[in-house]
């Protein structure tokens, strides 16, 4: 879809229900929300949602992106950014009163490269948030940087031992690194997940988490997806609020760091990892299908700002890992 395309649709999206600029010259504190109509049917309890945002100064939007920003595909290096996202993606981004974070399992330089054109209204987040990249700055965290070596030593080591076993995959992020098992027989899933096991069981300074049909190799460092956005949320102004969006394990951090001040919004899925019934997130999408209408919508609620933020200036992005990454 071209921005012009998009710009129609969103006008279309909204032309029956928003009568007045959310935001505008009102009292950031008149919490009433012009519209729930886009989000009404795939979205719980929109009207708190669109409330708090509405009645925010700004919003930090956090974004997982396989399974949020992308429909999850068979191959994980086929990927890419839904077609209708990437346009309303830009637009947030370019708002004054919207910082736009994407945070991801996923390599930084391989999170840039799907996202597309950066903006100075986004901030990236890779490797779960150790890798953190604003314009064309980037900063790693150091205790992670240090098991880069064994990262790339068991990557090989796992790839050897996995080759005659179909539908999987060995993905090496650099700091991290993920095994994939999602086209594998399920009688080959239990071998796969204990062969990783054992690997990084002989390795000091690693750990294996759990994922959506994935087991991650990532450093033993105390920084999740749930810092990263703790972070961003410190760095907006703070009469801003900010919402969270994610469909995987790794993000049930993220919401629990950003709520209750601010919202989470878990994407469903059938067969994800996490059954809507348990997500910590406050708020459910029906889909993945639905994210570009929910980010439209926020789009339409988020205020004007009262003042503008300069974001090529975000200094605690600096030394975000502070004393304890050394
Ligand atoms: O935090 P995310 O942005 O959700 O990244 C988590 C992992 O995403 C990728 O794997 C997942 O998506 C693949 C493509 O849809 C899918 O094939 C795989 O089964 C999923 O687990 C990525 O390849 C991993 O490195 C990320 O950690």
């Amino acid at each position: 879809m071209t921005d012009a395309e998009e710009r129609a649709a969103a006008a279309t999206d909204g032309e029956d229900t928003v009568s007045t600029e959310p935001g505008g010259d009102a009292d950031p504190a008149d919490a009433s929300v012009p519209t729930l109509a886009p989000v009404a049917d795939v979205l719980t309890d929109a009207a708190d949602l669109g409330a708090l945002v509405h009645g925010s100064a700004g919003v930090v939007v956090g974004l997982d992106f396989d399974g949020t920003l992308a429909p999850v595909v068979d191959d994980h290096a086929g990927a890419s950014l839904a077609p209708a996202v990437r346009p309303v993606l830009r637009r947030l981004a370019a708002r004054p009163s919207v910082l736009v974070a994407v945070v991801s399992g996923r390599a930084l330089d391989d999170l840039r490269g799907r996202v597309g054109r950066t903006d100075e209204g986004v901030v990236y987040a890779g490797n779960h948030g150790l890798e953190l990249g604003h314009g064309d700055e980037t900063v790693v965290h150091p205790d992670a940087l240090r098991r880069r070596d064994d990262v790339a030593g068991l990557c090989d080591a796992l790839g050897d031992r996995l080759a005659d076993v179909p539908g999987t995959a060995v993905e090496n992020k650099g700091i991290t690194a993920t095994v994939h098992y999602r086209t594998a027989h399920s009688t080959a899933v239990p071998g796969v997940i204990d062969a990783v096991e054992t690997a990084v069981a002989d390795r000091d300074g690693l750990r294996v988490t759990a994922g959506d049909r994935i087991r991650e190799i990532r450093p033993a460092v105390d920084w999740d997806k749930g810092d990263a956005m703790r972070l961003l949320s410190a760095v907006a102004p703070d009469d801003w609020t900010t919402v969270y969006v994610g469909d995987d394990v790794t993000d049930e951090d993220a919401f629990a760091a950003v709520q209750p001040d601010g919202a989470g919004v878990h994407v469903a899925r059938g067969g994800s990892a996490v059954d809507p019934g348990e997500t910590a997130a406050a708020h459910r999408l029906d889909g993945q299908s639905s994210v570009t209408a929910l980010l439209r919508w926020i789009d339409e609620v988020a205020p004007r700002p009262s003042r503008r933020v300069d974001w090529s200036d975000l200094r605690p992005l600096d030394d975000p890992f502070g004393p304890a990454g050394r």
